[in-house]
């Protein structure tokens, strides 16, 4: 056998899952086109365990978060590079009713473990619009995505294992036990591509639902804040003098162009939080591979048992593929079974109903 495993896609999908099922013992060929945009060359990186207007705790973050830190710590730590990076989240508050909403909130056991007890409201003044106060999110930060997607891909080129092509579906002979591709033999073919997912024939019936989203990078002199701040839209700090502002999501132009729309949308977002100028030094888009029950779409195909998917991360890569890439291994090597919130069992009924039957 050439390897265990062929993973198709190196965005944050299959690179967690590359690396997990490495750590593992098993063998991973890394198949990816630089060719195609990725979502995860857009992403922020942040992770954050309370999201939404309504300040919830995001699904899972119990389990999610504890697990984010060790899987990147541990990549840190092997590749020797820098990608976790802590920071709070300071979400000033709109008016005097969501302070209040938010401050009986906090009182919540689900949501205090993630809130900082006091926050020095007065070291934003200069910079931030804060005429209500704020509070700040605790147990967030950011990851950097291009530096974890660089090493991973580095790591697989080292070991002659990563193959820059674009896959093509229909060249693979699946069998029951094993997939014939090239000239190789591997147990299972991992599909992670992210939004071109549905393009691909043997997953084109999961019900995706893609978000396209945009950011800003920016420069700014005088913003000496260290937090991420978040107000709908956020403003989170790189390096030095260089900041990103995000994010857009829109559901009607689902394609990889930056648009004026989207920059004004930001600009005009910015401008009722933000007291520091700044200039404007790139714009990025992504699409989301969001899904219709907001739920990632992890499994093995109804027909085909040596055929897998590991997608629907929507716009929470980050926090979610280190855990859910943990379980699908157990669930590969048969330790396991998968949560059914995410197993794409919950979804076979489209392909059965549909013209793929056979
Ligand atoms: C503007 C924006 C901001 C975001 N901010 C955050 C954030 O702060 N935190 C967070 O957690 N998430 C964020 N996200 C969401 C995050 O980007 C996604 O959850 C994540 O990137 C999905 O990763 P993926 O690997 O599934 O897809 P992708 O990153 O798109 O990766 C798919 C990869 O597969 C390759 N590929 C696809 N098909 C083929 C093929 N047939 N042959 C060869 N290669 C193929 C592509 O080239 C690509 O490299 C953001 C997204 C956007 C758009």
């Amino acid at each position: 056998m050439t390897a265990d495993y062929l993973i198709v896609g190196q965005g944050i999908a299959g690179s967690v899952l590359a690396w997990t099922l490495h750590r593992r013992g098993k063998k991973v060929v890394l198949v990816n086109s630089s060719q195609l945009p990725s979502a995860s060359l857009a992403a922020a990186g942040i992770f954050n365990p309370l999201t939404g207007k309504k300040l919830v705790r995001t699904w899972k973050a119990d389990q999610l978060f504890p697990f984010l830190n060790t899987f990147y710590g541990e990549v840190e730590q092997e590749l020797k590079i820098p990608l976790l990076h802590y920071s709070n989240i300071y979400r000033p508050f709109r008016s005097v009713e969501e302070q209040n909403n938010y401050l009986a909130q906090t009182s919540d056991s689900s949501i205090s473990p993630y809130v900082a007890e006091s926050v020095d409201n007065q070291q934003y003044q200069p910079y931030i619009h804060n005429p209500f106060g704020g509070l700040e999110v605790t147990r967030s930060g950011w990851v950097d995505v291009p530096v974890f997607l660089n090493a991973i891909r580095l790591f697989f080129q080292e070991q002659n294992r990563y193959v820059e092509t674009n896959f093509e579906a229909k060249k693979v002979e699946i069998r029951e036990n094993e997939i014939l591709w090239e000239d190789g033999i591997y147990g299972k073919i991992i599909f992670c591509e992210g939004p071109h997912a549905y393009q691909n024939p043997l997953f084109d019936w999961l019900p995706y639902n893609p978000v396209k989203g945009q950011v800003l990078d920016v420069t700014m002199d005088n913003y000496p804040v260290t937090s991420i701040v978040n107000q709908g839209v956020f403003i989170m700090p790189v390096e030095s003098n260089r900041y990103r502002i995000g994010a857009t999501y829109t559901w009607h132009d689902i394609d990889w162009q930056t648009t004026e729309d989207g920059k004004a949308f930001l600009q005009q977002k910015v401008q009722g939080l933000l007291k520091v100028p700044y200039r404007i030094v790139g714009q990025r888009v992504g699409i989301r591979p969001a899904t219709k029950d907001r739920r990632p779409l992890i499994g093995l195909h109804p027909a085909h048992p040596a055929v897998g998917i590991f997608n629907g991360l929507g716009t929470k890569g980050v926090s979610l593929a280190p855990f859910f890439a943990d379980q699908f291994a157990d669930f590969l090597e048969g330790r396991k079974e998968l949560d059914p919130e995410v197993n794409i069992e919950r979804s076979f009924s489209l392909y059965y109903s549909g013209k793929n039957v056979g």
